[in-house]
């Protein structure tokens, strides 16, 4: 089973993926931080984030690699963890370059669709592109001052220069953001965390 969790820019995805797949007892995988990794390498080399080649050699070289935990996804190249550096102010400004490249979305593909099932999968188009035959699949939406407030606990910056910067990226990742035509789309705006949680496990058919 696939149940897939995708929506805009700090709607909650990872945090709600994290805890179905928990209460499911089943992982969960993050495909931005995959994006994210490509970008981190991208920066880190000096290369044009805009350039394909340059970017597909560097994954060549690093071949970072996606560990689906449970209680928080981890991004490894060789020996070397990238995760904490993955949610940097700079990687969230590059990222949204790095993703509209086609070479880019299908490395990423690639290593997502060799996982094995059952896993929750949260992206943007995990619902769409990805795993389009997903037996369940929802969309979060929330609006950009909600995000902005709850993202401003992880980011230096100030609230209103955070919900500018999710707006541009929004807007930037747009093609790739549609939701699925089959998914439930939740709007978590008025909801906890605990509360988005709770929905879908009811959706599932798995609510207490
Ligand atoms: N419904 C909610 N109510 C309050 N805070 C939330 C809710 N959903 C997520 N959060 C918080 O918002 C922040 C962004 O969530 P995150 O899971 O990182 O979103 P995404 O993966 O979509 O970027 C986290 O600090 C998370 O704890
Ligand atoms: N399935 C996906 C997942 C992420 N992405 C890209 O990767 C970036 C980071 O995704 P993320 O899910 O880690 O970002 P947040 O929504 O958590 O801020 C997005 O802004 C998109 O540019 C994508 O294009 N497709």
């Amino acid at each position: 089973m696939i149940v897939t969790i995708d929506g805009v820019a700090a709607s909650g995805k990872s945090s709600v993926s994290s805890g179905v797949a928990r209460a499911l007892g089943i992982p969960y995988v993050s495909s931005g931080l995959l994006y994210r990794a490509a970008t981190l390498l991208g920066l880190e080399a000096g290369v044009d984030l805009h350039d394909a080649q340059a970017l597909l050699a560097l994954l060549d070289t690093h071949a970072p690699r996606l560990e689906p935990l449970a209680e928080g996804n981890r991004v490894w190249a060789g020996e070397r963890e990238l995760t904490d550096a993955l949610h940097s102010s700079r990687v969230d400004a590059g990222v949204s370059v790095v993703a509209v490249l086609p070479e880019l979305r299908a490395w990423v593909d690639a290593q997502l669709r060799t996982l094995p099932e059952p896993f929750v999968a949260e992206g943007r188009d995990m619902g769409t592109n990805v795993f389009p035959q997903a037996g369940a699949k929802f969309y979060l939406t929330a609006s950009p001052r909600i995000r902005a407030e709850r993202r401003a606990r992880e980011r230096p910056e100030d609230i209103p220069a955070i919900e500018a910067a999710l707006i541009r990226r929004d807007a930037k990742d747009k093609v790739q953001s549609a939701p699925a035509p089959d998914a439930t789309v939740i709007d978590t705006g008025p909801l906890t965390l605990e509360g988005v949680i709770g929905v879908i496990l009811e959706g599932l058919g798995k609510g207490s």
